[in-house]
């Protein structure tokens, strides 16, 4: 569903300032599969899902969703089939408008044509009906401006704003890392209900180990723009967050402070 294939990207080629984000990564995710990405600091991470995502064009390297090459596609020419949900709340909605609002945008944002009808009562009922699947007791709200909504609950909201539509494609990129612990756990949960219910080929970068091995249903490591350990299901569910590190320590060779990985 989604192929990276020999992707490198490198800033600032030439110059002193000259940084190799992605050294030839190649990386299939079949219909319905959850890979967690891992890796230390500066590994690449967050320039793979840019490159999935099409906010960057690597510099070499193919980009596939569903068969249809789509590495010359800007970010906005995917958004039907690729949606993602940032680390900061405020990134995935809009303040200023109110929950019915921005779940309206979102409803359209999955549509052909991309025409406004306004929210008819079927839609409110649809909307009503999706916010209540988060169990916050946010559909009573639907007029409600998202601006005073909690951190846990926006970052809910933006994940049922980037579910809802039926992307073919999930990018997550640290989306509970500004959580405190519960409403952490919360949006994971969430998160792990939408991509089972939808069924979401997911890509999600974490630097808690120990979510990434309980959540999905793949894991990769990545170091130095590449990726240096990929677990099936099977292997993940066996593995500890002492059997990470210490693998890291054994590919790499190196010794790696717990808290770069660890949040
Ligand atoms: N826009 C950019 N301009 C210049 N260098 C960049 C840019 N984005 C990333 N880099 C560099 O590319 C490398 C990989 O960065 P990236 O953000 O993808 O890593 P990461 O694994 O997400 O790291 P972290 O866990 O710290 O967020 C780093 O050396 C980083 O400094």
């Amino acid at each position: 569903m989604l192929r990276l294939d020999d992707i490198t990207q490198t800033f600032f080629a030439g110059t002193a300032n000259e940084r190799v984000a992605l050294r030839g990564v190649t990386l299939a995710l079949e219909p319905g599969e959850f890979v967690t990405v891992i890796g230390s600091n500066g590994a690449g991470k967050s320039t793979l899902l840019n490159v999935a995502a099409g906010k960057l064009r690597p510099g070499t390297g193919t980009v596939t969703v569903a068969g249809a090459d789509v590495t010359a596609l800007a970010d906005h020419q995917r958004a039907r089939d690729v949606a993602r949900v940032f680390q900061d709340p405020m990134a995935g909605t809009a303040p200023h408008m109110n929950i019915e609002e921005n779940l309206a945008l979102a409803y359209e944002r999955g549509r052909r044509r991309g025409l406004r009808r306004g929210v008819t009562a079927a839609k409110r009922e649809l909307f009503a009906r999706e916010l209540a699947t988060l169990e916050l007791g946010l559909e009573p709200r639907l007029k409600a401006k998202v601006g005073m909504l909690s951190g846990g609950q926006r970052q809910a909201l933006s994940l049922l704003m980037a579910t809802f539509s039926h992307p073919k494609i999930l990018l997550l990129d640290e989306h509970t890392a500004a959580l405190d612990p519960q409403r952490a756990e919360l949006v994971a949960r969430l998160t792990a209900e939408a991509v089972e219910r939808h069924h979401l080929t997911t890509l999600m970068v974490t630097h808690n180990m120990e979510q990434a091995l309980r959540l999905g249903t793949r894991l990769v490591m990545m170091h130095e723009g590449r990726i240096i350990l990929d677990l099936d299901a099977a292997t993940k569910a066996t593995t500890t967050v002492a059997d990470l590190l210490g693998e890291f320590e054994k590919i790499k060779g190196a010794r790696l402070d717990d808290r770069t990985m660890l949040q």
